[in-house]
């Protein structure tokens, strides 16, 4: 059927039916891959256009590394791939015949790239090497798939950063978090919170990670947007990627890794989307701008189409991306629909009354209001257009907002949590206090294996989502929310994708 069954409250069915309604997705025979639909992989493209501007502020410069490794390569470094081991993809055969040794496909490229790094870097005087790619990515993931959020291939781009200090490398890391910030905020207009992971959440092989987190409102689940590691020296000492310092020693190199993927896409239809289906913040809408004829009786239908192109050259020359749906086998009703659910941030209808009064009717898709703009007023629209931006975000920060609440003992903190929020908490940030408020958590937990964004969740624990680099300072005396010992940072708490 045409329209969306379910509200949005009923969750992970209203998604499933918004990304195909919405014609972003094609579902597709091997089980956790899917088709991206043009008017999802234009979200994408806008995201590498702003995203490959800002990391080229920072010098950095794409590349192109193969896609399969061998199991030397990949078994370089033991405990780093020892936890990931069970979702590599292997490549066996060709044709009918096998190959000598199985190739992996790329899970992620740290064991292709750094051998080149070591033969690349002999002097300071190579560092920094800042290289990064946009590729595909396959992890044989066991847990249920969801499209965009959790899928067995995704498309990201990964950042690899080689420097001579450690500050320049911290640097770099936190560089690169804000252009994550960026491109979550003033592109998809979702409100993210930047943090470190804890030592047990974070990337095994790295020194620290470093997150933007967003909480989906409808559920209160914690969802990692991106990551930007500082990998220290772990890594350079791995595969020799060494350099002569200015004092002719050898020292090895100080390394970053960072990488935003296709799942930003999932966070941004689950913040804004409604009852009636996707709706698109403006700056990545394919159309930002659909043009509807309402055909009548009193009015000439080729003089109603002339005014519509008219109204459309003049957008094009705003710079607006604008279609005119003037097919003639679709009711302007189906067309206010179908657009409605792809997301289309405003629709202009031009009906007999506009076409006399020299004017067009606006309906904004977000908001839903309704008004009529002259003609020679069509320039206010990029404008609106912009604002529409900001309150999308502005309501979605407040929505985000909502979620996190603070606990400082365990009544309340699981009262929350069983309330569909994050907490934030004062922490002894010792890693078994934090298992044991995993396993509580889980074991009191009212929502066990419930059904999330297409997702069976077998546990409804809480996990640490991020220590947020903004917090207040903590003083001696103050006490861990669970186990009372000497509080150390803030640590937000929650349920997860
Ligand atoms: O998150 C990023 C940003 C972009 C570059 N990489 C890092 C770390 C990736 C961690 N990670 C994540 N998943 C993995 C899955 C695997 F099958 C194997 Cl073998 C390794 C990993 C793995 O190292
Ligand atoms: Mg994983």
């Amino acid at each position: 059927t045409l329209a969306i069954t379910v509200k949005k409250s009923d969750f992970s069915e209203w998604y499933q039916q918004v990304i195909r309604k919405a014609e972003l997705i094609e579902y597709y025979d091997v089980s956790g891959c899917y088709i991206l639909r043009p008017w999802a992989y234009f979200i994408w493209e806008q995201i590498q256009r702003l995203l490959d501007d800002l990391i080229r502020t920072e010098d950095v410069e794409n590349t192109y590394f193969p896609m399969f490794l061998s199991a030397k390569h990949l078994n370089t470094e033991k405990d780093h791939v020892e936890g990931f081991k069970a979702e590599v993809a292997w490549v066996t055969k060709y044709g009918q015949s096998d190959l000598n040794e199985p190739l992996a496909i790329r899970p992620t490229s740290e064991t292709i790239m750094y051998p080149a790094f070591a033969k690349w870097v002999q002097s300071h005087r190579d560092l920094p090497l800042k290289v990064n790619q946009w590729t595909n990515i396959v992890r044989w993931e066991f847990k249920f798939p969801t499209p965009f959020i959790r899928t067995r291939e995704f498309l990201w781009q990964e950042g690899h950063t080689a420097h001579s200090t450690r500050e320049e490398a911290v640097k770099q890391v936190y560089t690169i978090l804000d252009f994550y910030e960026q491109v979550y905020g003033e592109l998809l207009a979702v409100p993210v919170i930047k943090g470190i992971k804890t030592e047990s959440e974070k990337f095994a092989g790295g020194d620290f990670t470093t997150t933007v987190e967003t909480i989906i409102p409808q559920n209160g689940r914690g969802l990692q947007g991106a990551t930007s590691h500082h990998l220290g020296q772990n890594f350079s000492k791995m595969f020799e990627i060494n350099f002569e310092d200015d004092k002719r020693q050898k020292a090895f190199a100080w390394q970053t890794s960072w990488g935003f993927t296709t799942r930003s896409i999932g966070a941004m239809i689950m913040f804004h989307g409604d009852d009636n289906g996707l709706v698109l913040p403006p700056r990545i809408a394919k159309y930002q701008i659909i043009i509807i004829p309402i055909i009548h009786k009193d009015l000439d239908e080729k003089q109603l189409n002339e005014r519509c192109e008219q109204i459309r050259q003049i957008l094009i020359k705003q710079k607006l991306r604008v279609h005119f749906d003037n097919r003639d086998n679709y009711s302007p009703g189906w067309k206010f629909n179908k657009w409605e659910q792809k997301g289309v941030p405003i629709r202009l209808e031009i009906g007999p009354g506009e076409f006399k009064n020299n004017e067009v009717r606006v309906v904004q898709r977000f908001d839903n209001k309704k008004y009529q703009i002259k003609i020679e007023e069509l320039n206010q629209l990029n404008q609106i257009l912009d604002n529409i931006h900001y309150a999308m975000l502005e309501k979605a920060r407040n929505e985000l907002n909502q979620r996190i609440k603070q606990a400082d003992d365990w009544k309340e903190f699981m009262t929350q949590l069983n309330q569909r929020n994050t907490i934030l908490t004062k922490w002894c940030q010792r890693e078994e206090c934090e298992q044991q408020v995993k396993k509580q958590s889980g074991i009191e937990s009212k929502e066990k294996d419930s059904e999330i964004g297409g997702q069976i969740q077998l546990t409804g624990s809480a996990k640490t989502l991020c220590m947020p680099l903004k917090q207040d300072e903590i003083k001696e005396g103050e006490k861990c929310f669970h186990c009372g010992q000497q509080a150390k940072r803030y640590v937000l708490w929650g349920r997860s994708y």
